[in-house]
């Protein structure tokens, strides 16, 4: 189908169990809260009343983003739709810091270190170790993807080069071909995708926060520049999401 523009719509999963902790969460596949899954359907709901509809969908192999997705399905009567999962969308892999609380992380290592963790471009945070039980080279989930593409600690720049590559080769070319695709995944995956859409730097990057459950709706020209980029949903509510977003990061006073 020729066609002049394009759309794509982006949802970060709903509050997660360890989102609610203020856990580093990574590739633990950790579900939706109550409250996070009331944020997917809404978010379905909210894109059902603007209008959208789609072709086909992505996600990855962590279940608070399929759930997410599900309920955005159930809400738009879409459930028919094709979805296709995979590792390469997952949340960046945040290594041995999987499971430590951000705040206090914050307390004992400041939060200008925690910064660079969560959101620095190139910087790695502590590597698992082989044959942690967090590793994900021994876990059923990820049994198909080659033992060499999966990581141990992932920065920024190592989640673009995993996410970017599924993007150019499998979404764009629906995209290309007249299809609206909906991605449902996370925090830091997205963050890839957006950087690369928005041509962003690194110093750019580093402030951008992407708010649980909330769609939000790009339209690109035919030569890929974004014409149009807005979430659906109440402007504030959004706000004060992305920047709890951003607070997680710093230490209790
Ligand atoms: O993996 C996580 O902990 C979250 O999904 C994203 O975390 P961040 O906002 O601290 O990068």
């Amino acid at each position: 189908m020729a066609q002049d523009t394009m759309t794509l719509v982006i949802i970060r999963h709903g509050e997660s169990e360890w989102n609610k902790l203020n856990l580093f969460t990574g590739w633990t596949d950790v579900d939706l809260t109550e409250q996070g899954h009331k944020e997917a359907t809404e978010g379905g709901r909210a894109l059902k009343e603007a209008g959208f509809d789609f072709d086909v969908c992505y996600t990855s192999l962590l279940k608070r983003a399929i759930h997410t997705l599900n309920h955005v399905l159930d809400e738009m009567d879409r459930n028919w739709l094709p979805v296709y999962k995979t590792w390469r969308l997952n949340e960046r892999h945040y290594g041995a810091l999987q499971g430590l609380n951000k705040a206090k992380a914050a307390e004992e290592h400041g939060e200008a270190q925690v910064k660079i963790w969560r959101r620095s471009f190139d910087v790695q945070p502590p590597a698992l170790q082989p044959n942690d039980e967090r590793d994900p080279h021994i876990q059923d989930q990820f049994r198909d993807v080659p033992q060499e593409d999966l990581p141990y600690t992932e920065c920024l720049k190592d989640t673009i080069a995993r996410a970017w590559p599924y993007f150019e080769q499998t979404i764009k070319p629906q995209m290309e071909a007249g299809k609206r695709v909906l991605i449902a995944a996370h925090g830091n995956s997205l963050r890839a995708l957006v950087m690369q859409f928005e041509h962003l730097t690194p110093e750019q990057i580093l402030e951008v926060n992407i708010p649980t459950g909330i769609p939000c709706a790009y339209t690109f020209d035919k030569d890929w520049n974004v014409l149009d980029k807005h979430y659906i949903g109440d402007p504030a509510t959004i706000e004060a999401k992305i920047n709890a977003v951003a607070n997680q990061g710093k230490a209790k006073k």
